[in-house]
């Protein structure tokens, strides 16, 4: 069976035939004639590469074609799917001495060649520079094969027959819109005047990588956000946007929409010596989210207290939950409040709660769980040094180092709360820097010490708990730091000194150390430093590959965007704004698909601004020319065909087609503007269209471009 397949470009169907599996029955036969003007079809490639379109129209187009026409001449059945003619064979002594022909951009050259099924499909075919193969020469479709394995989605260079049918590595540039065309590189021009552009279309795949997949496969989840990740990034989104629908706390000063973060029931006074309630608040000068810590029954008795927390105010540490504003005192909750505004971290849970969740204040009953890894307890050590450092290095000091005042944010990741609260409330106990500096070196050690004994009253029983952290096995180095922190070696047993001063033991020794200082600390911890920054390194790493990953998904999105802006949207199309834009030679696309049975030799646009011009009001007039555009013969028609072929596709039962990878590989091509032809279908089946990545995007770029204009905004 023969359907009529109408082509601008025989190399195009070259292309298809060796990369398209739906096309690979299309193989060129009988007799080619230009339509237009009769001629004979010139192998000259130049001459036929401007359109770079295939159309193809099945039974209704081959009822319109008249088979009378002279360019036009039916198989005879002796030939039909078994031995067609070569193509020399079929051109009259006449049409071969015919001028040769020039195509005109408003209206590309035309050929009529045959479809054949693929039972059909079989002898001859005929390269882009006119050369016929039989089969023998072609090895079936082994040489078709052979290019279509080696292709790759995402690559920027090919092996293209040349001008003489050899294959050479010629450069095709996806992306590149048409420049001048230059001699003997027609079917890529503008390849001599290219400039280099960012290849933000390419995906540079990081490790590790997986040894079954091939160059160009890639698994769906490469290309987004871990799940994991997603999810606790979502989380966070949702906490930080809660609300309470009936919630009666008051506005207090700019701070509105209160959501109390304490849980806890039990009201403790302990570090603070005042009843605490923290909440999650908006600042309405700025829509940010921060953290309200309400101290109840506060009464400010000496103006300069309250300035005494300015201090921690530039302080801006990594490890330190930051103060954002000036403390200040309220009456908004029917009391005298003194508040501090520090910044929020979603979903952060104290130590306490994550260590010693299940543990009863009450109890004084121990906690049983597994033994805190070493690592996460060097990871803690290092990263409050780090913030005490930040502190005293500004002769401040935290003052409350306890497991209810260490946030943790993210996975060992860990800040100090409640910076600066003290030295408002006890502004008057006249207490050193110094002295404070050293009581936050003892917390520190108290806090390490409780973590790893497991029990969060273990700093009562000095003794008893460095026993404990013996049982749980950790390292000489830790026990070490920890009874250098507490400042208490005299406390220990004589075994205990023999171990520490042991030659296993890190020399010098921390315990021979006489100055107390976070520098020193921090000095004879450097190995363990080095650690947490590696493994801090490592995850910024992974951070960084995922977000490279989401970077690619934002281009992705807007191209979506793009697409959903311009896509059947009728009242800015190019009709409208200019009534000659689908004629003219310069309009980005070439290509429709129009009525078979015109005619016309050729396919020829309808011109939507001719017909019925004095018969109708204008604004109706213009509502046809808009629709125009989005018809059967509109130019746009084949955006809405790609829409379809990218997320409507169906199998041959009629079932929907839901491939992710599909999608994601076609909008990557469409973006990089490549060469490909991509063979797009109507939804009634009847008629096809074939039309590269490359006159796509040219299409989605200057329908874009239109849109803006309308919009008033060159912005995009
Ligand atoms: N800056 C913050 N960002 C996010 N959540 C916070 C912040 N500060 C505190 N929270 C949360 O608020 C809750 C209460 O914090 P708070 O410091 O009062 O701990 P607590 O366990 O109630 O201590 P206390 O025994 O002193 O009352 C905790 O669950 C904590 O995770």
């Amino acid at each position: 069976m023969f359907r009529t397949i109408t082509v601008t470009d025989l190399a195009a169907l070259e292309n298809i035939n060796s990369k398209n599996t739906l096309c690979r029955n299309v193989s060129i036969y009988g007799k080619c004639r230009n339509e237009q003007d009769g001629c004979p079809y010139s192998h000259g490639k130049s001459k036929f590469s401007d359109g770079g379109l295939l159309l193809v129209s099945s039974q209704s187009a081959k009822r319109r074609f008249n088979v009378d026409s002279p360019s036009f001449k039916p198989l005879t059945p002796a030939t039909n799917g078994t031995m067609p003619p070569s193509r020399n064979a079929t051109i009259s002594a006449g049409a071969a001495n015919a001028a040769v022909f020039t195509p005109k951009a408003a209206a590309p050259p035309i050929l009529c060649i045959a479809w054949q099924t693929l039972d059909e499909f079989s002898m001859n075919s005929v390269d882009a520079s006119g050369q016929t193969y039989n089969q023998g020469q072609l090895g079936d479709s082994s040489a078709f094969s052979s290019s279509a394995s080696a292709y790759d989605p995402f690559t920027t260079q090919s092996t293209i027959p040349d001008a003489s049918g050899n294959g050479q590595q010629a450069h095709i540039i996806p992306y590149a819109h048409d420049g001048p065309p230059l001699a003997g590189s027609a079917y890529y021009p503008g390849t001599a005047t290219f400039a280099q552009p960012p290849q933000y279309h390419l995906y540079a795949p990081m490790g590790p990588h997986r040894e079954n997949l091939l160059a160009y496969q890639r698994p769906a989840h490469d290309f987004f956000i871990p799940n994991d990740l997603r999810q606790e990034l979502q989380r966070r989104n949702e906490a930080t946007l809660q609300v309470f629908p009936n919630s009666t706390l008051p506005q207090v000063d700019d701070f509105h929409t209160l959501v109390p973060l304490d849980i806890n029931n039990q009201r403790n006074t302990a570090p603070f010596g005042y009843q605490t309630w923290v909440y999650k608040a908006v600042d309405a000068r700025d829509g940010n989210t921060y953290v309200l810590r309400r101290l109840e029954g506060y009464r400010l008795t000496d103006a300069r207290a309250i300035d005494a927390a300015k201090g921690f105010l530039r302080v801006n540490n990594g490890n330190i939950v930051n103060l954002t504003h000036d403390s200040f005192t309220t009456r908004a909750f029917g009391d005298s409040s003194l508040i501090f505004v520090t910044d929020f971290h979603p979903c952060s849970k104290t130590l306490a709660e994550h260590h010693f969740g299940s543990f009863s204040r009450n109890s004084g009953g121990r906690h049983s769980t597994a033994p805190v890894p070493e690592q996460v307890l060097w990871s803690y050590i290092v990263q409050l040094a780090c913030a005490l450092r930040a502190l005293h290095s500004r002769a401040l000091a935290a003052r409350v180092i306890i497991p209810s005042k260490v946030l943790l944010t993210g996975k060992n990741r860990i800040r100090l709360n409640g910076c600066g609260i003290l030295d408002v409330t006890q502004y008057d106990a006249q207490r050193s820097i110094s002295e404070l500096q050293q009581d936050d070196l003892v917390q520190l050690g108290r806090l390490i010490l409780c973590i790893a004994a497991d029990n969060p009253n273990a700093h009562l029983n000095t003794q008893k708990a460095m026993d404990n952290i013996r049982i749980h096995h950790y390292s000489v180095n830790l026990y070490e730091s920890i009874v250098w922190l507490l400042g208490a070696a005299t406390a220990l047993t004589s075994q205990q000194q023999q171990v520490l001063t042991s030659p296993a033991a890190n020399q010098p020794s921390l315990l021979q150390q006489q100055s107390k200082t976070i520098d020193t600390f921090l000095a004879s911890i450097t190995t363990q430093v080095t650690t947490v920054f590696d493994s801090s390194l490592r995850s910024e790493d992974l951070l960084t590959s995922t977000l490279s990953r989401e970077l690619e998904n934002g281009r992705l999105v807007r191209l979506m965007a793009k697409l959903n802006l311009i896509l059947e949207r009728p009242e800015q199309s190019p009709a409208a704004v200019s009534n000659n834009s689908i004629n003219s030679a310069s309009t980005a696309t070439s290509m429709y698909l129009g009525p078979m049975n015109s005619g016309t030799a050729a396919f020829k646009p309808a011109n939507p601004a001719t017909a019925h011009i004095h018969q109708h009001h204008q604004q109706a007039q213009v509502h046809h020319q808009q629709s125009q555009a989005w018809s059967e013969t509109g130019e746009r028609y084949y955006l809405k065909l790609f829409r379809d072929y990218v997320f409507h596709q169906v199998d041959v039962q009629g079932n929907p087609v839901v491939d992710l990878g599909h999608v994601i590989l076609n909008l990557n091509k469409l973006d990089a503007g490549t060469e490909e032809k991509v063979m797009l279908m109507s939804r009634d089946e009847q008629n096809v269209m074939v039309v590269s990545y490359k006159e796509l995007k040219r299409g989605v770029e200057s329908a874009f471009s239109e849109l803006m204009k309308a919009a008033g905004s060159g912005r995009r």
